[in-house]
């Protein structure tokens, strides 16, 4: 352990308060103004997003947060203070819980850390995202910048980066995958949450790769530190080496597109339908971009990515659960916290 007073800080995306529609309205607004989820100048964005998307999607949204809702709340806030309390039981440092959109905000976290250790030096912020994305890891890193250096907090602030090739949590996710490919099966997928395919553009830092070739994510680059796509395939392949999976019995996609605009590609939902035509009747699926469950694995891929899929002529439609509280994973953020030493 280092000398330095730190605290930790686990943060992840976050939930509406409740099913309700006003505060699935509440924060679906939160959420899509931010510039960078919804990449469109303020005017345009607000037009946009408070006149026709969150209109029309907080209905919609607030049936499938019901379908999925717990009695202790949404499943991504209730497994993510699991997170935090099976961390605590291994790390002495205190730990606090932040989410990018709604509550606890992560001025919240800093203040009960301070609570728990007034000289507190250091926190350690650990985005609860494996993969780099402007809309995911990006936003949650400068928001919490934002309000550390507004509030004027005299702690230093150390990010965690992307550990979508760290070992220890390849490890874990490779231990949480093998009890599933006990059975037969015809196809594993890895299937992300998408993202517009000019966020890697803008992502790029070079400016010139991402997208100007088409094996751009296999050719080494400076890009790829930001290149949610490039890090996606190299989570999916260390995995599937690590299980001895052959090529031509797993893929990768990407979900939950929203708009018009071009996403990554393939597309989950479209594969969906399309897997059963090709023979593949047992598919086992996870979704890698979520440490813990959420509406995006729980809803859209177990209820409405199994409905697709069956009803394409699929005939056994596996949901693997994220890590969430898995020992190996606990093990890993562990690890991450000592490196960022
Ligand atoms: C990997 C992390 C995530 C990325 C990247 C991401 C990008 C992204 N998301 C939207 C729009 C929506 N996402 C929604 C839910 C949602 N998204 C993530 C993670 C990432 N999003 C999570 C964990 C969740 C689930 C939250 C929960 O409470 O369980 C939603 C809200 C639900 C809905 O109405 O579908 C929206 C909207 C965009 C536009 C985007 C990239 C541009
Ligand atoms: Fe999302
Ligand atoms: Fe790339």
């Amino acid at each position: 352990m280092s000398a330095t007073k730190r605290g930790i800080v686990l943060m992840n995306l976050g939930s509406p308060d409740s099913t309700e529609v006003k505060d699935v309205r509440r924060y679906l607004d939160e959420f899509l103004m931010d510039g960078r989820v919804i990449d469109t100048p303020l005017l345009w964005r607000a037009l946009l997003v408070k006149g026709i998307i969150v209109p029309f999607r907080a209905p919609k949204s607030a049936t499938a947060y019901k379908s999925i809702w717990t009695k202790d709340g949404s499943p991504l806030i209730v497994i993510s203070k699991q997170l935090q309390e099976a961390l605590q039981q291994e790390v002495e440092e205190p730990i606090a819980l932040a989410m990018r959109y709604g509550a606890p905000a992560p001025w919240t976290a800093f203040d009960e850390l301070l609570e728990k250790q007034p000289d507190l030096e250091e926190v350690v912020l650990v985005p609860l995202y494996p993969h780099y994305a402007m809309s995911s890891y990006e936003t949650a890193v400068e928001y919490a910048k934002k309000i550390h250096r507004k509030r004027k907090y005299a702690f230093k602030l150390t990010v965690v980066p992307p550990f979508y090739d760290d070992a220890a949590y390849l490890e874990a996710l490779v231990d949480s995958i093998k009890p599933y490919l006990d059975k037969e099966y015809d196809k594993i997928v890895f299937s992300y949450h998408g993202i517009p395919e000019r966020h890697v553009q803008k992502s790029d830092v070079t400016g010139q790769h991402c997208f100007k070739s088409a094996d751009c994510c296999s050719v080494d680059s400076e890009a790829h530190k930001t290149c949610y796509r490039h890090q996606c395939i190299v989570t999916t392949n260390k995995v599937a080496q690590a299980l001895n999976i052959p090529a031509s019995k797993y893929t990768f996609s990407f979900q939950s597109r929203l708009g018009r605009d071009e996403w990554l590609k393939p597309y989950t939902a479209v594969r969906l339908a399309e897997w059963p035509k090709e023979g593949v009747k047992k598919l086992l699926i996870l979704c890698p971009a979520f440490v813990s469950d959420c509406l995006e694995t729980l809803e859209e891929m177990g209820e409405e990515g199994r409905e697709i899929f069956l009803h394409a002529g699929g005939e056994e439609f596996t949901l693997l659960p994220c890590l969430n509280v898995h020992p190996m994973w606990i093990k890993a953020l562990k690890g991450l916290l000592e490196k960022a030493q």
